[in-house]
């Protein structure tokens, strides 16, 4: 399995009146002439706050469609889908069907308007990705992910690590082949952390998980894959291995500092 961003573009209608020109509007860039590719295993998205981690990780979950390029998902040796605004119009949000199915993708969510409970949540998940015996495929992810004591709980109450667990369960219950998170680790517990690693340790062996992290590099040292964004651009992307071969301390984290331009360091 495959993801290829090909010259992708996307901007952002700024809406506030105030800061607006009274005839120029203005456009925050989200994405600029992105172009890279990832495989099988897990690829960490770095880069500083604004430089397009978010707008990439929505484009790639087909929640957000790309002004221009393309992005195609070579799902076996046989099928191959394509995102892109011509496709869009030309067949309509079936063409991305397929994918429907096999990304999950996890925002970067502080609270959640829905007064579903934890579990009549992960049962509908479950009923909506077509788990067999959805019910009890719920019931493990509950209990795995240390949520059967807010089971009762309506989701609009969850807040911080059971708030970032839940998420976690929610988007495992259908076995993604894409799983999307972003900023999975900010504000998730220490057991919601030796969970994720877990999952991140042993994933299923044809799964692309794409991370996005602003800053924690314990995270980024598990990717088999980076990509360093900046500007809404893709400044570096390739092995893990073969980008810090090149640093003496051979860290995800050391790498990342001789790779700032911008004032990474600077910011703490
Ligand atoms: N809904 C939006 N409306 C207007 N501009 C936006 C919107 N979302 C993102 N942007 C702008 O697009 C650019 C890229 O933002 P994005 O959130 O993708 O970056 P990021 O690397 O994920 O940063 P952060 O860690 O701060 O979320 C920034 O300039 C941001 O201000």
């Amino acid at each position: 399995m495959r993801i290829e961003w090909s010259h992708i573009r996307k901007c952002y209608e700024i809406s506030d009146a105030r800061t607006r020109p009274a005839r120029n509007q203005m456009k925050n860039i989200g994405l600029l002439d992105f172009s890279a590719s990832v495989s099988e295993g897990i690829t960490v998205v770095l880069g500083p706050r604004g430089a397009g981690k978010s707008t990439l990780l929505r484009v790639t979950a087909t929640v957000m469609v790309p002004d221009d390029g393309n992005v195609l998902y070579q799902l076996t040796d046989k099928e191959m889908v394509e995102w892109s605004r011509g496709c869009l119009m030309a067949s309509g949000i079936s063409s991305v069907s397929p994918l429907k199915q096999i990304i999950s993708y996890i925002p970067h969510a502080k609270q959640l308007d829905n007064d579903m409970t934890v579990e009549q949540s992960l049962i509908l998940q479950a009923r909506s990705k077509r788990v067999l015996r959805s019910r009890k495929r719920a019931m493990e992810l509950l209990t795995r992910w240390g949520l059967a004591g807010v089971r009762h709980t309506p989701l609009y109450q969850l807040r911080g690590g059971a708030l970032k667990r839940f998420l976690l369960a929610h988007g495992l219950i259908g076995k993604p082949r894409i799983w999307i998170l972003d900023e999975p680790t900010e504000g998730l517990d220490p057991l919601g952390r030796a969970l994720l690693w877990q999952e991140l340790r042993h994933p299923s062996k044809d799964r692309i998980t794409l991370i996005a992290t602003e800053r924690d590099m314990a995270l980024a040292e598990l990717a088999d894959q980076l990509i360093l964004m900046e500007c809404g651009q893709c400044r570096r992307h390739g092995k893990r291995k073969w980008l810090t071969a090149g640093v003496k301390e051979g860290t995800v984290s050391a790498w990342y500092r001789t790779m700032q331009t911008f004032s990474y360091q600077q910011e703490r």
